[in-house]
């Protein structure tokens, strides 16, 4: 079997899917938690892996940038093959003043600039809430660590575009940090009946650029994040 973007076959992933956005992240995952790791797709670049951690089966793959290309995957995952749960293993751009550059962020629900949630039923803004399990795994796993923030976040189209005042009334509001897929991903698990959560690592903050991760660092400081998500998706 195939989709247009997936050339696994049946029972290739696992029930449990971690994603981040760059798929070369997926690899390196998928190279440090599994050493049993299998390449399942590589279509379009979208590297994906499957393997076992602590002999429980997991796999990685990446989601790309922004909810369009999330939204393909994780319907195609859900749709075709199976896949119960996914987790988002992301970056985001801190926007609360109680999150610094290196903390965590399970984001319960993701409030979000795009349309996509918007179109699915008739007359209603829609809420796009994470898993209260997975949310509740994550959390557990964190142990109480002062560096985990659990709460709201936003998924923007735009990473570039600001718009006057607009972050410091989110701040105002307790919105956490800025990402540009969870909302979508919490949509479609709504539509499917499945579960999602996102484990975000600030890399970067808009109000304060001043600790703000490098590229390099962007891709390799989630360790936190990474233990939060291998606990959701086992939970
Ligand atoms: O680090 P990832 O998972 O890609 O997440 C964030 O980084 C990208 C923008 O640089 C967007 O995809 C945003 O959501
Ligand atoms: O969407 C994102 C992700 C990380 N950092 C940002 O500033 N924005």
């Amino acid at each position: 079997m195939a989709t247009p973007h997936i050339s696994a076959e049946a029972g290739d992933f696992a029930p449990a899917v971690l994603m981040p956005g760059d798929p070369l992240r997926a690899k390196r995952i998928a190279e440090q938690i599994m050493p049993d790791a299998r390449l399942v797709n590589e279509v379009r670049g979208m590297l994906a892996y499957t393997g076992t951690v602590n002999g429980k089966p997991l796999s990685v793959m990446g989601s790309g940038m922004g909810q369009p290309s999330a939204s393909i995957y994780v319907t195609e995952l859900f749709k075709f093959y199976g896949v119960e749960r996914v987790i988002r293993v992301g970056t985001t751009g801190g926007i609360s003043r109680d999150v610094s550059v290196g903390d965590v962020i399970v984001a319960m629900g993701a409030h979000t600039d795009s349309n996509m949630n918007q179109q699915r039923i008739p007359g209603v803004n829609f809420s796009a809430v994470a898993s209260f399990n997975l949310a509740r795994a994550a959390v557990d796993a964190a142990e109480g660590a002062d560096n985990v923030h659990v709460g709201t976040i936003i998924s923007r189209d735009h990473f570039y575009l600001a718009i006057e005042g607009q972050i410091q009334k989110l701040a105002d509001y307790g919105v956490l940090g800025v990402d540009m897929e969870a909302a979508a991903m919490y949509g479609i698990a709504a539509e499917f009946g499945r579960e999602a959560l996102t484990v975000l690592t600030v890399s970067d903050h808009l109000l304060d650029g001043s600790k703000d991760m490098s590229a390099e660092e962007r891709e390799s400081n989630f360790g936190t994040a990474l233990k939060l998500a291998i606990a959701a998706a086992h939970s």
